[in-house]
């Protein structure tokens, strides 16, 4: 089979800039794709976080350049593991996890999600009959099994920002941790506890940025929180306390408390996942699909290994989102929450942004 490729690099700036412990993040580079053929058009997007693993956005871009005008199947299955957003974004095309399906339909779905505004946005299409690629007229809804999980920001400005969240109908929030000094943070996770509802439950993610010591230190408060009964918040995980290089010394740490560990940075890709298996790792594993590398591998392992997954954003737009999501949804086991709740960083996309991408 002979597909029609093209693409179109595109920037968004977020709303509020990221601040985690690798430091600060204001602009998203991506580049999104379309394969078609007589019939069929499939979109996909490459959205890759080069500090976290993946490669570039220029090494992404080179790939696309030096690529023909028509691909095949052989192409995609042969995107090196080197390019593992790549392999994302050009798969998820091909089986149409991008927008739904091969075939896009018409009329529009304006999915609306479950919760805290995470509905789908209907792009609009060109005009029927034409062969020239037009963006999906219909984005699927997200899948309704899924619950969100919404990401606050680092240091005190969650303290005004969960509520809003929740208003939303968010119940999972992550808080960033790592940004600031310990004793800081550690008056702030004080308050923040005090005020979430009994029934909220809190992640945090130290993205690699805690001491050996501070780590002990967060995981042995999470370990007393409950003591007195005074905060019922549930404290679900800390994501990623050490540095990547420092997977033994995580092991030990989820040997010695009660707080579960999550794998993110660690388990960026699928042959780092694979290697951190390997290695005994049987706590929580955060997925990034829009990075992780091949969907049709990532099925394979999360299938054959059962992991305990939490699948997470990449800050895509609605079409890696969409790919990411489904997946998600097939592979997710112990009901654990999706990290997309991140739409609140960026500002809403116009409905046909997608079509005015096209356009140039
Ligand atoms: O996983 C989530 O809850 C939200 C997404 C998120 O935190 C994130 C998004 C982009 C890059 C890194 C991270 C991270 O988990 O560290
Ligand atoms: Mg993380």
């Amino acid at each position: 089979m002979r597909y029609r490729f093209e693409f179109r690099p595109y920037r968004r700036r977020f709303v509020r800039p990221l601040a985690t412990s690798h430091g600060t993040w204001d602009i998203r580079d991506g580049i999104i794709l379309c394969l078609s053929d007589e019939t069929n058009i499939g979109w996909g997007e490459i959205a890759p976080i080069s500090w976290f693993g993946s490669e570039t956005i220029e090494q992404a871009l080179s790939f696309c350049r030096q690529l023909p005008t028509e691909i095949t199947e052989e192409t995609i299955f042969s995107i090196p593991d080197e390019l593992p957003a790549c392999q994302f974004g050009f798969e998820s095309a091909l089986w149409g996890g991008g927008n739904g399906e091969w075939g896009v339909g018409s009329g529009r779905q304006g999915g609306q999600g479950g919760q805290g505004g995470q509905g789908g946005q209907g792009g609009q299409g060109g005009q029927g009959g034409i062969s020239y690629p037009s963006p999906p007229l219909s984005l699927s809804p997200p899948p309704h099994s899924l619950t969100y999980s919404a990401l606050l920001p680092a240091g005190e400005a969650a303290l005004e920002q969960w509520q809003k969240l929740w208003e939303q109908g968010y119940r999972t929030f992550k808080w960033k941790i790592g940004v600031y000094a310990i004793a800081y943070e550690l008056k702030i996770f004080e308050l923040l506890t005090q005020a979430l509802p009994p029934s909220a439950k809190l992640r945090l993610d130290a993205n690699g940025g805690l001491s050996y010591e501070d780590a002990n230190l967060w995981l042995w408060t999470c370990d007393n929180i409950h003591i007195n009964n005074r905060i019922r918040v549930e404290i679900e995980f800390i994501e990623q306390p050490l540095r990547v290089d420092q997977l033994q010394r995580m092991l030990e740490l989820s040997y010695c408390y009660e707080t579960k560990i999550a794998l993110d940075e660690s388990v960026a890709t699928l042959k780092q996942l694979e290697c951190s298996f390997q290695q005994g790792w049987r706590d929580i594993f955060v997925i990034k699909p829009g990075i992780v590398g091949s969907p049709s591998r990532l099925r394979q392992f999360c299938q054959k290994h059962k992991i305990d997954a939490v699948f997470s954003s990449v800050f895509e737009t609605e079409i890696g989102r969409q790919a990411a999501l489904k997946l998600a949804a097939e592979l997710s086991q112990y009901n654990r929450a999706v990290g997309f709740g991140v739409n609140h960083f960026f500002e809403q996309e116009k409905d046909n942004w997608l079509e005015n991408l096209w356009k140039f």
